[in-house]
């Protein structure tokens, strides 16, 4: 059952424990499982792959086995509807004509002929993507990836996602891939596919940059990569924080609440209400809705664990309290969403209205589905194409320019103890001076 509080340092304290679910001393043990799983794959490669997909899926797979065969992806037509088939192309056109407007363009500058600054995008040679598959499978999340990577330019892009049984794929996931460009699969899911795509194995290759989101182990083995390759960010268990007041509907609260605790035992599903009446609409409501629930055990879970109705005195309360937290989904569900927002601060996606739950934004509105949890969108925002691509920046000097700035940078490098710095200006310098070659200070 829903849990409402009333009390504002008590709400604090729950939010604060519900936000950082994912770094407290219960995870300490799956960390060490994840060490373990990365230390072995990059070891032993494939052998290590098989070993845990056997441990953790229960799928023994042979090594030519792990890369999803041509006539598997053809199959794969066959079995979905042409309902889904539709829906799938829908929601890549929308997400794709949403993340072309996102293309970070290379600039550069001249500043009275004499300099010359810029900065110049280029892809990520291969980017790994993961798709999870554990308690669902997801095309959409396939299509949230890919379809970034491919606007970004990325020539290779390959994809990981978990076995299920009797080793296959869904079908719905593959046909997705393909709408998306992506020929490149393997079965392998969990922290196992992280270290394969951080380390590279036999069949699997080292990646440049892996994106995607995934359970808690799949996230814990993105942090400890990260350096080894670029990340997109920590995309942990599923949350969605609702900031609702007495005009919003307490039956499509309490469905948009179980919407994300359906995702994982782990995942968050909170609501900050200036309406107490409403606070018990909605909690009653979400018994009601997990009574013939098909997932309910798991969505059971989450909500006793990290499920939370507040009891707030107004919305400034509500806007400061969402901004500690800082959710992955924010949905806005009062009368004026737009000055509500003026409040905002952090939040992955923000979702503005009555008639914008957040599985519009899940499956096909544009904006992407890869969001930051646990407190991350304070400072990381959603996956996009520039995820995919990194700048170089562009730099030239005239010797009129060098020569106007060599006496600051001279007392810079001397400052810093670094003399062969100084030189390489000041040989520039004299040299247009004297007309000749200048000579190291160390030399002369
Ligand atoms: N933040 C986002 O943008 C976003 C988007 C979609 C989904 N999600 C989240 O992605 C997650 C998907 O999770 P999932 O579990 O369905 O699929 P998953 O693919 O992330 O995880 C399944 C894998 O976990 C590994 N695993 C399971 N139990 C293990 C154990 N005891 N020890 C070691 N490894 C183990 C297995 O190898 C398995 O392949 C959910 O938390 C969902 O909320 C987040
Ligand atoms: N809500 C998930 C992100 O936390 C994305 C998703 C995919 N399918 C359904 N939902
Ligand atoms: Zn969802």
């Amino acid at each position: 059952m829903l849990r409402i509080i009333t009390e504002r340092t008590e709400a604090e304290a729950e939010l604060r424990r519900i936000r950082d679910r994912t770094s407290t001393d219960q995870i300490v043990h799956k960390e060490a499982t994840v060490r373990e799983v990365l230390q072995r794959v990059k070891a032993q490669g494939d052998r290590a792959v098989l070993h845990y997909t056997a441990e953790f899926d229960q799928q023994n797979l042979t090594p030519e086995e792990l890369r999803v065969s041509g006539s598997e992806m053809d199959a794969a037509y066959q079995q979905v509807s042409k309902e889904l088939l539709n829906a799938i192309l829908l929601a890549k056109e929308q997400v794709e004509a949403f993340h072309r407007q996102r293309v970070p363009k290379s600039w550069v500058q001249f500043k009275e002929d004499e300099v010359v600054l810029g900065k110049r995008y280029r892809p990520v040679d291969k980017a790994g993507i993961y798709v999870p598959g554990g308690r669902a499978a997801y095309p959409s999340t396939v299509l949230m990836n890919a379809i970034p990577a491919k606007v970004a330019g990325v020539s290779r892009i390959v994809m990981v996602t978990p076995p299920g049984a009797d080793k296959a794929i869904s079908p719905a996931v593959l046909v997705a891939a393909q709408e998306a460009g992506i020929t490149e699969i393997y079965r392998v899911g969990g922290a196992q596919a992280i270290a394969a795509l951080a380390f590279g194995t036999e069949t699997i290759p080292k990646v440049d940059v892996i994106t995607g989101p995934g359970n808690i182990y799949v996230t814990l083995a993105k942090k400890l990569v990260y350096g080894t390759v670029g990340i997109d960010s920590l995309a942990g268990p599923s949350e969605v924080l609702v900031i609702a007041d007495k005009s919003a509907n307490p039956v499509h609260i309490a469905a948009d609440l179980l919407a994300q605790a359906e995702h994982d035992p782990m995942a968050s599903a909170i609501l900050l209400t200036t309406d107490s009446t409403l606070a018990h609409k909605v909690q009653a409501e979400v018994e009601l809705q997990l009574v013939d629930h098909p997932r309910r055990t798991l969505t059971e879970k989450a909500i006793a664990h990290y499920g939370l109705i507040v009891f707030v005195e107004s919305l400034a309360i509500a806007a400061e309290l969402s901004n500690e937290f800082a959710p992955e989904h924010l949905e806005l569900e009062v009368e004026d969403p737009w000055s509500t927002l003026d409040l905002i601060r952090h939040a992955g996606a923000i979702f503005l209205g009555h008639s914008t739950p957040e599985a519009v934004g899940d499956y096909l509105a544009g904006p992407n589905h890869t969001l930051p949890t646990s407190g991350a969108a304070r400072y990381a925002s959603a996956l996009g194409v520039e995820t995919f691509m990194k700048h170089s920046s562009l730099i030239q000097y005239s010797a009129t320019a060098l020569h106007k700035v060599a006496g600051a940078i001279d007392v810079l490098a001397n400052a810093e103890g670094l003399p062969s710095h100084a030189d390489s200006v000041r040989l520039r310098v004299s040299r247009r001076e004297s007309g000749q070659d200048g000579n190291p200070k160390s030399s002369t």
